[in-house]
C-alpha cells in the first residue's frame, strides 16, 4: 500500500515537473540580435557602384533610410545595405545557427519585383578573404507585398541560391543551409534598375532564437521520464526483493520453529513410550511396534517374562530394592537381545519381548537363555543380596495371525510355567511350527 501511495506521488510529480517545465519554457526569453539597434553593428555600409557612387545615396543613415537611381545602363548596380557581422577577424562571423526567425520592419518605395534578403557564411573550407562572394550564400527573396507590414522571416526560409551553387561547382554538402559564421547580412534590390527611383527604410532587423530550443527541452522531458519510470521499477524491484528477503526469513525461521517442534514432538513420544523405572519401552510402546508388525502381516515370536515371586522382594527387602530389581532385570534381559528385537516392560514385574525371523524353537532357546542370565544375575541393593528368577512363556504369532491371540498363549505357558514351579520356560504348544516367523 506504501509502495502504490509513493508510486502515486511519483506520478503526480512527474505530471506536474513535466506542465511546469513545459509552461516555463514558454516564458523563458528569447535570445535577441537587434542589429539594427544603435551601435550594434558597427560596421555597415551602403552598396555602390565604382562606376556611379552617386546613384546609391543615405537619405538617413541614422534611420537607415537610403535610395538608388540608377540613369545610365550601369553593368552591375549594387542597391543594398550591408551589415558585417564578423569582428576584427574577418573569417570569424556570428553564430546564427542558434536563432530561429528574423523581424523585419522594412519600407520600400519603388517598381522593383521583389527585394533580397541574403546572408553570407563564411567556410574556411572553400571561402576565401579576398572573394567575398566566396562566403556560401543565403538568401531569400520577397515581395513589396509581402514586407507591407513588419514580417517574421525563418531563417530556415533562405536557401543557397543555385546561381551560387554553379558558380562554384563544390561538391554537395558545402551547398547544405549552415549559418554558424555567419559573415555578412545584405538587404538589396538585385534586379535592372535603371531609371527608376527605390527608396529603402529599415525600420528594424530582430533575429529571435530559443535560449534552449524545444527538441532540447523535449528530449529532457522524455529522459526525465525514462529516468523516472527506471527508478520506479528499480525501487519496485529492490521493494519486492525486500519483501521476498524477509518472507524467505520467515520461511527460515519457521523451518527451523518446525524442526525444533518435530524433534520435541519425538522427544514426547519417546517419553510416552518409555518407562520411566526401566527405560525400556513401555507398555503403550510395545503395543505400537505389535500394531505395526500385525499390520505388516510379518507375524513374530512372542517371549512373556514375569518375575518370580517379587511381591516377595519387595515386602522383604523395601519397594525400592524391588525397583532395582526390576531395573537390572531389564538390563540383563536388553544385553541379551539382538537389535531387531523388540523388548519392553508389559506391567509390573513384567517384561515383553517380540522376535521377528525367529523359530518357536529358537525363541524359546533364547527365553532359556535369559532364564539362566536372570537367575546368575544377584542383584545387590541397600536391603542387602537378592537372588531372582523368572518364568518365560513362548507363543507363535504366525504372519498374518491375531498378536491378541499370540499373547494369551504366550500368558499360558507362562502360568503353565508358574504353576510347574517357576524359573522355567514353557512353550505354547496349541499352535508350533519349525518354518520361521518372518518372510
Ligand atoms: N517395586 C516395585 N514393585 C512393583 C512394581 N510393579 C508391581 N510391583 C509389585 O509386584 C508384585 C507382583 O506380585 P504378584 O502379582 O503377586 O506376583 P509375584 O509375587 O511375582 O508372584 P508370582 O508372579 O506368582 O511369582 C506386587 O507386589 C506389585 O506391587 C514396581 O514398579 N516396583
Amino acid at each position: 500500500m506504501r509502495h502504490d501511495l509513493s508510486n502515486t506521488h511519483l506520478l503526480i510529480g512527474g505530471i506536474v515537473l513535466t506542465l511546469a517545465v513545459l509552461a516555463g519554457q514558454e516564458l523563458l526569453p528569447t535570445r535577441k540580435l537587434e542589429l539594427t539597434a544603435p551601435g550594434a553593428v558597427s560596421n555597415l555600409f551602403l552598396q555602390t557602384s565604382s562606376d556611379n557612387q552617386a546613384a546609391v545615396q543615405w537619405i538617413d543613415a541614422e534611420h537607415f533610410r537610403w535610395k538608388c537611381h540608377y540613369t545610365g545602363f550601369d553593368k552591375y548596380q549594387p542597391c543594398g545595405l550591408t551589415f558585417i557581422l564578423s569582428g576584427d577577424d574577418p573569417a570569424r562571423g556570428r553564430d546564427l545557427g542558434r536563432f530561429d526567425t528574423l523581424e523585419m520592419d522594412l519600407r520600400y518605395k519603388g517598381p522593383s519585383s521583389y527585394i533580397r534578403l541574403s546572408i553570407r557564411n563564411f567556410d574556411p573550407r572553400f571561402s576565401k578573404l579576398e572573394d567575398a562572394n566566396s562566403a556560401r550564400m543565403h538568401s531569400v527573396n520577397l515581395r513589396p507585398r509581402d514586407i507591407e507590414k513588419p514580417v517574421s522571416i525563418e531563417l530556415s526560409e533562405l536557401t543557397v541560391p543555385e546561381w551560387w551553387i554553379q558558380q562554384f561547382n563544390l561538391s554537395r554538402e558545402y551547398n547544405r543551409p549552415g549559418l554558424q559564421n555567419a559573415t555578412a547580412l545584405t538587404i538589396d534590390l538585385p534586379s535592372d534598375l535603371t531609371g527608376q527611383v527605390h527608396e529603402l527604410e529599415l525600420r528594424s532587423l530582430v533575429l529571435n532564437g530559443e535560449w534552449i530550443s524545444r527538441d532540447r527541452v523535449y528530449l529532457a522531458i522524455l529522459c526525465g521520464w525514462l529516468l523516472g519510470a527506471t527508478l520506479m521499477v528499480t525501487r519496485g524491484w529492490s521493494q519486492l526483493r525486500q519483501s521476498h528477503n524477509r518472507q524467505q526469513r520467515e520461511i527460515d525461521a519457521l523451518t527451523v520453529r518446525t524442526s525444533q517442534l518435530r524433534i520435541e514432538q519425538e522427544k514426547l513420544r519417546r517419553l510416552a513410550t518409555i518407562d520411566e523405572l526401566t527405560g525400556v519401552l513401555n507398555r503403550r510402546g510395545l503395543e505400537q511396534s505389535l500394531e505395526d508388525f500385525e499390520a505388516a502381516a510379518q507375524g513374530m515370536t512372542l517371549v512373556i517374562l514375569d518375575i518370580d515371586h517379587f511381591k516377595h522382594v519387595n515386602d522383604r527387602h523395601g519397594h525400592d530394592c524391588g525397583d532395582e530389581v526390576l531395573r537390572r532385570i531389564a538390563a540383563v534381559v536388553a544385553g541379551n537381545l539382538r537389535a531387531s528385537d523388540v523388548f519392553g516392560r508389559w506391567g509390573g514385574e513384567e517384561f515383553l519381548i517380540a522376535c521377528q525371523g525367529t523359530r518357536i524353537r529358537d525363541a524359546a532357546r533364547l527365553a532359556e537363555k535369559l532364564r539362566e542370565r536372570v537367575q546368575q544375575s544377584n542383584i545387590d541393593s541397600a536391603g542387602g543380596r537378592v537372588a531372582v528368577t523368572a518364568s518365560f512363556g513362548v507363543a507363535l504369532a504366525p504372519p498374518g495371525g491375531s498378536t491378541a491371540d499370540a499373547l494369551k498363549r504366550a500368558d499360558a505357558a507362562l502360568y503353565r510355567a508358574k504353576d510347574a514351579g517357576r524359573n522355567r520356560v514353557e512353550m505354547d504348544r496349541t499352535l508350533q511350527s519349525e518354518a520361521p516367523t518372518t518372510v
